[in-house]
């Protein structure tokens, strides 16, 4: 059978997205596994003061590419990065880049997308969709090209309960979509934004679910794949455990967990938490890009790429398990002790808001008031609300994804493509993920030193300690209010103490007995 790494051998490779989380990781895989590959081609725009070939520079000092780096110091020749800001017309890419890459490429992975959940619909369809259409007419003048991936959301059907490996009719034709919002002013389309949007949850799974449509329409004319993943997490073993970059998804809820800042969110214990490594996508969309260029089936095939219906976890277990590494692995300077709880009902989360979010916000932003310092605890508890706000639709429900595509692409691989491109989520053991992906936030988003760990174990010392003697004084004063002042509250109070008398003796009794 063809090996993987042989396939991509001489191959020239175009990606967007290439500066993200999951287009950074598909990046140094290629280089790593595919050692022989010709060239990356990478739409990359200049960002924040920073020209696109500064960016991609940067990139490429980061930590994840440090085993490459071993590999081959002299990777960095093999990228090429290309100017494009992909909601401009014709992807913003120059004629001479353009005939260049017309005249190269023999695989298209699409990753670049917004995936913010509150952004506006207009921004986030001339991203998802129209980019995604003019990437397509490209693909279709490029003359060696042998495959097109499409990275989608296993979300962009979260309407339904059971999703199958098709491509579902789009909630609205894209192009007349595009047409009507092209008259309307952003406060128009802010308006019909929710009318528009229907039974899904925000314009990010609306836009991914147009997306695939317009990737089906040129099934004929391309070979395409589509890859859905869930909800991508830190990687579980390459290029090294735990590796990750930013907040999405459940990272910023870990992180805000491990500070003691969130204790407490709406989530259903028992509902299966479909995280999926972000390597295990890489390498799963590095073996779609295989199987369609050198199979090359009849239409579009889609890979939900899951974990719920191969080996579930449930958010329960993920909160036990998040809570218990960081109280072995603290983070610097928290906030509170480590300590979440996570329910579905509405009026019993409001009530841990209240209690264990704004008020210890407000006691001290009081007393950063009170030392001449700005507050700020308020601030960063709505930015908070508001982020698990946009994220309990989906740790409320389960779904279930069809995996037979997946598992079909496994079976097709040589025992040794399925080492090196391993994407068996069957292996994943839970609780060593979740505790490699708690330390990959501690060392690769917050950049905390994992030397400082005994300094922080004696911080969350210091605040157990915070609060016994706050519990403390809290009790001694509900007893000088209420007790000492009223006659039911003194009997109530002794003959909880003389019950609670009774069972011990009752207890140490019995236990004298069997002895
Ligand atoms: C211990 C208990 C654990 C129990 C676990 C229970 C539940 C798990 C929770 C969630 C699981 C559901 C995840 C669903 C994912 C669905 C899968 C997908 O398809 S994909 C893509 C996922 N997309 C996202 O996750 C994007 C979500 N983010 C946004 O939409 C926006 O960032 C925002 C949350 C609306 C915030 O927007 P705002 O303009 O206010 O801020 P910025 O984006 O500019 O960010 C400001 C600042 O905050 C950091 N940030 C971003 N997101 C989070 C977050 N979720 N938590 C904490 N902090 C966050 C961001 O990096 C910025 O930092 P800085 O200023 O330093 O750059
Ligand atoms: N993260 C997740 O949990 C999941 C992600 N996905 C899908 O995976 C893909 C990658 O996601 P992820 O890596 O997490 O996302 P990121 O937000 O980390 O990366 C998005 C990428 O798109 C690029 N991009 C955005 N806007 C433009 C633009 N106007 N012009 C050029 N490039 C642009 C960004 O470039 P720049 O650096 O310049 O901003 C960045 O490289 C997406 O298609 C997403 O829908 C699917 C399921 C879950």
């Amino acid at each position: 059978m063809f090996r993987m790494a042989e396939y991509y051998a001489g191959k020239s490779v175009l990606i967007t997205g290439a500066t993200g989380f999951m287009g950074k990781v598909l990046v140094e895989k290629l280089l790593r596994s595919c050692p022989e590959v010709k060239a990356l081609y990478l739409l990359v725009r200049p960002k924040a003061g920073q020209s696109m070939q500064q960016r991609v520079s940067e990139m490429m000092t980061c930590k994840l590419f440090d085993r490459v780096r071993e590999d081959d110091p002299d990777f960095h020749r093999k990228i090429i990065p290309i100017s494009s800001e992909l909601t401009q017309p014709g992807l913003a890419i120059s004629p001479q880049d353009g005939e260049k890459l017309a005249s190269c490429i023999n695989i298209v992975f699409h990753c670049a997308a917004t995936i913010r959940f509150d952004e506006p619909l207009k921004h986030a369809l001339q991203l998802n969709v129209i980019a995604t259409q003019q990437l397509l007419s490209l693909a279709k003048q490029m003359h060696h090209l042998e495959a097109f991936i499409h990275i989608s959301t296993a979300y962009a059907n979260c309407n339904r309960k059971h999703i199958d490996e098709v491509i579902y009719p789009p909630p609205v034709e894209p192009r007349k979509l595009i047409e009507s919002l092209e008259w309307m002013d952003d406060g128009i389309v802010r308006d019909i934004t929710p009318r528009l949007i229907g039974d899904r949850p925000n314009t990010y799974t609306y836009t991914k679910a147009l997306a695939e449509f317009v990737v089906q329409q040129e099934q004929d004319q391309l070979n395409i794949a589509i890859i859905r993943p869930s909800i991508v997490g830190a990687s579980w073993q390459e290029p090294f455990p735990g590796w990750i970059d930013n907040f999405n998804g459940p990272s910023g809820v870990f992180i805000a967990a491990g500070k003691g800042i969130l204790r407490t969110m709406r989530a259903n214990n028992d509902a299966v938490a479909d995280l999926i490594p972000v390597d295990v996508v890489i390498n799963l969309t590095l073996a779609a890009g295989w199987y369609t260029a050198v199979h090359r089936p009849k239409s579009a095939l889609v890979y939900n790429c899951t974990t719920g219906g191969i080996n579930p976890f449930h958010w329960g277990e993920i909160e036990h398990h998040v809570i218990s590494s960081f109280k072995r692995n603290p983070l610097e300077q928290a906030f509170r002790r480590p300590n979440a709880n996570i329910t579905s009902n509405y009026l019993i989360n409001q009530y841990w808001i209240l209690v264990s979010h704004k008020f210890p916000a407000f006691i001290y932003d009081l007393f950063l008031r009170l030392s001449g310092q700005k507050p700020q605890m308020m601030r960063i508890f709505n930015r908070l609300h508001k982020a698990i706000g946009l994220l309990e639709y989906f740790s409320s429900q389960d779904w279930e994804w069809n995996s037979e595509n997946l598992n079909m692409l496994m079976s097709q691989m040589t025992p040794e493509d399925r080492k090196t491109f391993n994407f068996d989520v069957r292996q994943l053991n839970w609780p060593e993920y979740i505790e490699n992906y708690c330390i990959g936030t501690k060392k690769y988003v917050l950049n905390e030193d994992m030397s400082d760990i005994p300094a922080a174990r004696q911080h969350l010392r210091k605040l157990r300690n915070i609060r016994y003697t706050f519990n403390t004084v809290l009790v001694v004063f509900i007893w000088r209010v209420f007790i000492a002042r009223s006659q039911m509250a003194r009997n109530i109070w002794y003959f909880v103490v003389s019950l609670c008398f009774k069972f011990l003796s009752y207890f140490r009794a019995s236990s004298t007995l069997t002895n």
